[in-house]
């Protein structure tokens, strides 16, 4: 069942060493230091393996499942309901689920409309050691290109100004569109291999519980040929795991909030 599949996301389906199974009441945080390098090992190799499909699908393919993604994300009561949402800058050299669409939804498109609009952060790369931001964009113009060719909001506007932190925020986040490099039906992600998306959600997460906040929906934007079966996606104690995945053929609540928020 779905459901009990997402509780146990954690669970390291990896031979585990024999002091690992006379102690099993170890934290997953002190897995062996050999076991998480198999499971980085083992992510490495998937990312190559999608990076290789992903490079195959043709532009046509490729075209065709972003606009059904955008279309069932932008027509979904879920997305309609947010107000305050993070989402990534597709890139496309990257292969990553376009978002353009989804962007120019929640900016405001003309001088007064602003209350239609949603609030809209997205990432900023701040360092090497997985350190990324949320920063409040208002417009596609407050993006510039940094140096992995990824646009980003520059840390101050053009007043002068500090971009809003999401993390310095009052309110929170109703949803999180995430990019990723593979997933599967019990809510597991692989990312590029940084590590920013697990720290800022974890970061955000924590914030939340402090604040009483109701968690956000975590979604994933994914292309079929991303989509994993059970088993094949290697965790660590230290992935988020997700409430959904939209592909082009629709949406896939895994987490109860998904099954309970977006029917
Ligand atoms: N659109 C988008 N923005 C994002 C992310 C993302 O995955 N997608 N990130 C999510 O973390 C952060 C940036 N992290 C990134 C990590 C790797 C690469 C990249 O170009 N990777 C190459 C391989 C590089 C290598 O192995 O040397 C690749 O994946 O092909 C880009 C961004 C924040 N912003
Ligand atoms: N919350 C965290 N705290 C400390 N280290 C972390 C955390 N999240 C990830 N890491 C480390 O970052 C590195 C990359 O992690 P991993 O391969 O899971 O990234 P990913 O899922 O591909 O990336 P992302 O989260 O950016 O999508 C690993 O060494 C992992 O242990």
């Amino acid at each position: 069942a779905p459901a009990s599949t997402y509780r146990h996301h954690h669970a390291l389906r990896l031979p585990r060493p024999a002091s690992a199974s006379v102690r099993p009441a170890v934290a997953a945080a002190a897995m062996s230091t050999a076991a998480e390098q198999a499971v980085a090992d083992q992510k490495r190799a998937l990312r190559t393996e999608v990076r290789r499909a992903l490079k195959a699908l043709s532009p046509d393919q490729r075209a065709s499942e972003d606009l059904a993604i955008q279309t069932t994300i932008l027509n979904s009561s879920w997305f309609k309901a947010s107000k305050r949402l993070c989402a990534y800058i597709s890139c496309y050299q990257l292969r990553e689920v376009d978002t353009s669409k989804i962007l120019a939804d929640c900016l405001p498109s003309n001088p007064g409309q602003e209350e239609l609009a949603k609030d809209l952060y997205v990432p900023r790369v701040e360092d090497k050691n997985r350190n990324m931001r949320m920063l409040k964009i208002t417009t596609m113009d407050d993006l510039v290109k940094n140096s992995m060719n990824i646009l980003e909001p520059s840390p101050v506007d053009a007043s002068g100004n500090d971009r809003e932190d999401v993390l310095s925020a009052s309110s929170p986040v109703d949803l999180f569109l995430l990019p990723g490099q593979a997933f599967d039906r019990t809510g597991r992600r692989l990312g590029r291999g940084g590590g920013y998306y697990d720290t800022f959600l974890l970061k955000y997460q924590e914030l939340a519980k402090e604040k009483g906040w109701n968690r956000p929906l975590l979604v994933a934007l994914s292309y079929s040929a991303q989509i994993m079966e059970e088993g094949v996606i290697p965790v660590n104690s230290t992935d988020v795991p997700i409430d959904a995945l939209v592909s082009s053929s629709g949406v896939i609540p895994i987490s109860p909030a998904a099954l309970e928020r977006m029917k």
